[in-house]
Parts: structure tokens; sequence; C-alpha cells
């Protein structure tokens, strides 16, 4: 059992009824988890309002509400009210967790670009160099040995600090963790003080209804990580660093080309050869050493330069971070799939107009014979996405095969239609193939000497979403098959 005040001991709050010392047995804020004895926090949502439903967790037993507005309850609730329910329910889940942040180093990375990716170079270094690194994101949740599929990049505060505490529980000593904009708006990571942030870069996005309201509030979102951090590692190339760091509570280190940068990439080399395709670039400033991806292009530079900066941090034994970041990768972010021997196939998550032209326009640096994109668009998902893709596609892909990626509840003709608007837009060459694994099969069975495939959109993700419903369908799977039965 768990005694109110303990959990509200970091909180604003206003006694309405009942008393501080009533005693709870679990926290809940979705009216269907309610049981005898919770504490209820009423979250104004994007759909609906917690508040409605405090008649029927009341009925359920709940012993005490937290709530935003005024309600009418039975005297034996306690009505605890507060200025804003869901920076209520973080403090609270941390309490109810016992702070688990304060007992982790806890590494946050926001940014448009490259958040999942970092991620993943951070926690494969750190666990190289002996530290036990769990890891929440947009793939997964890392826990141990424990990997759960994540519908959020960045979880709910409650499921933050769940997590956080089996993280410890499991002997974790680090976690990394991927801090959206939403996140931040939303007090999902309320209270947690960051040993490090890190910001890797903005460019419009996330922009709509059920999102951000301009670019303004998303700017001013991502450098909320900078007033609850104690370090921040940023992007000093990025057109709107300054912005991000304005009122920052933090200290500040930075990375990029640029020659004020802490720590400074330099003599980049883009390698292509038979089965890399990768990067090699000098590091100075605060750190100096060569350093070699096998992943490609200069994004790739930027999101190893906050890994270094976090190495630095941790003194992290150079040749086991230099072996980390060779052999760094995160599923499905321009993952090479071997298929050939005279060309090259990456599985890649560009599912917008930003990110299709910044992979498009990287492999384009490797003088490919001919650049391949297959790809398609989701469903029930901005329609802006598809006339955009396929101009982008157009322009920077020598050939474009369209398909269908997931088409939810919308038939995927009408998708590849509205793509077919974009890319006749263009002088660009396409086809037009429904199905995505034949797409694929067609891609890799016309590929040429010297040529790069890029499947974009789809990335980690082993499902297709067709009605309501996920059927299996993982890429690297497709693959096998096509290259089977060949
Ligand atoms: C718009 C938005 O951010 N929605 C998120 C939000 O839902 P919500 O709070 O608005 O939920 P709601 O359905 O309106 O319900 C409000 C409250 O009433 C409660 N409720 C609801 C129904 C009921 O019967 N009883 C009840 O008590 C709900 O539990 C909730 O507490 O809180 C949910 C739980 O934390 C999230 O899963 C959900 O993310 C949705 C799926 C989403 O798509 N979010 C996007 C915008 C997002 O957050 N994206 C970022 C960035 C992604 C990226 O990096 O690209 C992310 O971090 O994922
Ligand atoms: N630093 C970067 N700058 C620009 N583009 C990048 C960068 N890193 C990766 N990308 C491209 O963007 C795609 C998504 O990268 P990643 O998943 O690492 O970013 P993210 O910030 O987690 O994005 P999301 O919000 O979609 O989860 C990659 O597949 C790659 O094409
Ligand atoms: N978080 C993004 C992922 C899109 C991935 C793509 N495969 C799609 O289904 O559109 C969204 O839900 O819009
Ligand atoms: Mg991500």
């Amino acid at each position: 059992m768990y005694k109110l005040e303990d959990l509200l001991e970091r909180l604003d709050y206003e006694l309405i009824q009942g008393t501080i010392e009533a005693e709870v047995n679990t926290v809940v804020y979705d009216s269907r988890k309610a049981q005898k004895g919770c504490l209820f926090v009423a979250i104004k949502g994007a759909v609906a309002d917690g508040h409605k439903f405090i008649e029927d967790v009341c009925k359920k037993g709940c012993k005490v509400v937290v709530v935003e507005d005024e309600v009418c309850v039975d005297d034996d609730v306690t009505v605890i009210k507060v200025d804003d329910t869901r920076y209520a329910l973080a403090c609270i889940s941390a309490a109810y967790f016992g702070y688990p942040a304060e007992k982790l180093h806890v590494i946050g990375i926001t940014g448009t670009k490259g958040k999942t990716t970092t991620t993943y170079m951070i926690k494969s270094i750190l666990d190289n160099a002996g530290h036990k690194t769990g890891l929440i994101g947009t793939i997964e949740s890392i826990i141990g040995d424990e990997r759960i599929p994540s519908s959020n990049t960045t979880p709910e505060s409650y499921t933050i600090h769940e997590y956080l505490r089996k993280m410890y529980d499991a002997g974790c000593d680090s976690v990394v963790m991927e801090v959206s904009s939403q996140g931040l708006m939303l007090n999902r990571t309320a209270g947690i003080l960051f040993e490090i942030g890190i910001f890797t870069n903005i460019s419009p996005d996330h922009i709509g209804p059920a999102e951000h309201k301009d670019f303004e509030e998303y700017l001013k979102c991502k450098s909320l990580l900078f007033k609850q951090c104690k370090v921040g590692f940023l992007n000093i190339d990025d057109d709107h660093y300054e912005d991000i760091v304005q009122g920052h509570r933090c200290s500040v280190e930075t990375f990029g080309f640029s020659d004020a940068a802490n720590i400074k990439a330099s003599d980049v080399k883009l390698i292509n050869e038979p089965g890399r395709l990768g990067v090699d670039f000098k590091v100075s400033g605060l750190v100096n050493c060569e350093i070699q991806l096998n992943l490609p292009g200069k994004f790739s530079v930027y999101n190893a330069l906050a890994a270094v900066a976090v190495c630095r941090f941790f003194e992290i034994d150079e040749e086991v971070m230099k072996k980390s970041l060779l052999n760094a990768k995160a599923k499905g972010r321009i993952e090479r799939v071997e298929v050939s021997n005279d060309f090259d196939l990456m599985i890649d998550y560009a599912h917008n107009a930003m990110s299709l032209k910044s992979i498009l326009t990287t492999l384009r640096e490797y003088q490919p014979k001919r650049l391949v994109c297959v790809f398609g668009c989701g469903g029930n998902r901005d329609k802006r996405r598809r006339y955009e893709m396929g101009e982008i596609s157009g322009e920077f892909a020598d050939f474009t095969i369209i398909t269908s990626d997931n088409p939810r509840f919308e038939e995927p003709q009408d998708i590849i239609d509205d793509i077919k608007v974009g890319i006749k837009k263009t002088n660009g060459e396409y086809i037009e193939i429904c199905d995505r694994k034949e797409a694929i099969a067609y891609a890799i069975n016309n590929g040429k000497p010297g040529d790069v495939i890029v499947l974009a959109g789809k990335g980690h993700e082993d499902y297709q979403e067709i009605k309501g419903v996920k059927y299996p369908m993982d890429e690297r799977v497709l693959i096998q098959e096509i290259l089977s039965e060949r």
C-alpha cells in the first residue's frame, strides 16, 4: 500500500476533500484499468477527457481522484486538484516506482531525425564498455533481456517510470531514451533530471491537429530538454541551434562540422567498397580520433558525434568506442541486406518527404549506377506525405516502384494514385506494383551492377496493417523468400 502523502510529496496540489493519509494500492490513468483501492488521474486527452470517467472509477472502488476540474464524488473519495494532471501523473508515478530515474544514468535524445539510430549507437557502446543499459524508443523498450514493442516513441510518464524501475531491478545502471517533442509537451518526462540531453537536429514535422500547432511550438518543446538535464550535447550546425539552446539550464558541449564545435568532425570519406557502404571521418577538439562507420552519409556522422560526446562523458575506452561505432546499427535504419554481389539494398524507415529526401540525397553521394526507390504511404495518415514523397522520389531516385505500405482503412490503389500525382510533377520514371513483396521482387530481379535499392517506409515494422488487422510482414523475410524463389 502507498500513502497518498508520499505519492504527492513533489507536487503542488489542493486537497479538495478527504485526507492525504489515504492509502492506495495502484495508480491508474485509464478508467478501464481502475480497481478497488486505486488512485485515478483524470487526463484531458486528444480524444477523451478522463474527468468523464470519474463516476465509473468511483463505482469500481477508486479511493483517490486527481483532477483539474471540479468534480462531485462521494465523501469517502479523496479529491486532489492540480493545474496539470499529466504533470501530476509524472510526479506521482516517479514516487510510486521509487524515483528510479535518480538511480540510473539517464540519457535523453531529442531531434526530428536520428533519435532512434543514436540511441542504439549509445546503448551498444555503453554495453560493450561494461555498463548495463536500458533503452526506450520508437521501435521498442529494452529492459535487460526483455524487449517490449513500442506504441509511442516516448511513452506516458507512468510507463517510463515503470520501465526505469524494471531496468534498475534488472541490474541496469544506465538508460538511453528517445524524447519526442510530444513527450516533452505532454509532460511524459516531467520531473526527470536527465544526466545528459542530446539534440540531433530540427526541421518542420509533427505539425497538425493531433501534434504541434506550429513550428514555433515544436521548437519550444524540443528546447525543453535543455531545461531539465545536467549536460547538453547539441548539434551546433543546425539552423535552429540558437533557438534550442536559448534558456538552457545545463552545461553545454557542441558537436558538428563547424569550427566552433567542441567536438568537431572533418575529413569525411565516403566509402563504397564491396560489402561496405560507410563513412570514415576524423574527430578533433575535446576528442581526437578517427572513426569508421558502416552506415552511409554525413547524417550518420552527426549521430556518431553525439555518441562520441557521450563516450567522453563516461570516459569510455577509445578502442571500445571505435569498435562499437563500426558495428552500430538500428533495425530498419539504413539497414543493409545482402542480396547480391553486384548491387546494394537498404531497408529504411523514411516515411515522410524530409527523411526520404535525406536518405536519397545521402545515397546519391555514393554515385550509384541507379538509385531505385521502392515505397508506398500509410493509409489514414496525412495525405500530403503521398504527393510530397512522390515528388521527392521522382526527383531524387532514378527509378521508383510505387507499392503499398500500411493501407489501414484505405484502398491501396487510392493511396498509390495520390503518390502518382506527386511523381507525375517530375520526369521520374516509375512503375506501380501494389503487392509489396512483388514490388521488392521486381527491384531485386531487375537489379543491375552498381545499383542501390532503397525499401523506404517500413523500417523495423514486421507487419502490414490492413483494415485493423496486422498481418505478419517483415521485409527481411520477404527478401529471403524472394531470393529462394529465384
Ligand atoms: C495525441 C497524443 O499524443 N495521444 C497520446 C495520448 O492519448 P490521449 O491522452 O490523448 O488519450 P485519449 O484517448 O484522448 O484519452 C484521454 C485520457 O482518458 C483516458 N480514458 C480514455 C478512455 C476511457 O474509456 N477511459 C479513460 O480513462 C485515457 O487513458 C487518457 O488518460 O496518450 C496515449 C498514452 O500515453 C498515447 O498512446 C497517445 O499517442 C498516440 C497513439 C499518438 O499517436 N501520439 C503521437 C502524436 C505521439 O505522441 N508521437 C510522438 C512522436 C513520434 C515520433 O517520434 O515520430 C511519440 O512520442 O510517440
Ligand atoms: N541525423 C540525421 N539527420 C537526418 N536524417 C537522419 C538522421 N539520422 C537518421 N536519418 C534518416 O531518418 C530516418 C529515421 O531515423 P531515426 O529513426 O534514427 O530518427 P528518429 O528521430 O528516431 O525518427 P522518428 O521520429 O521517425 O522515430 C532514418 O531511416 C534515416 O533515413
Ligand atoms: N509514426 C508514423 C510511422 C509511419 C510508418 C509507415 N510505415 C506508415 O504506416 O505510414 C505514423 O504512424 O504515421
Ligand atoms: Mg525514433
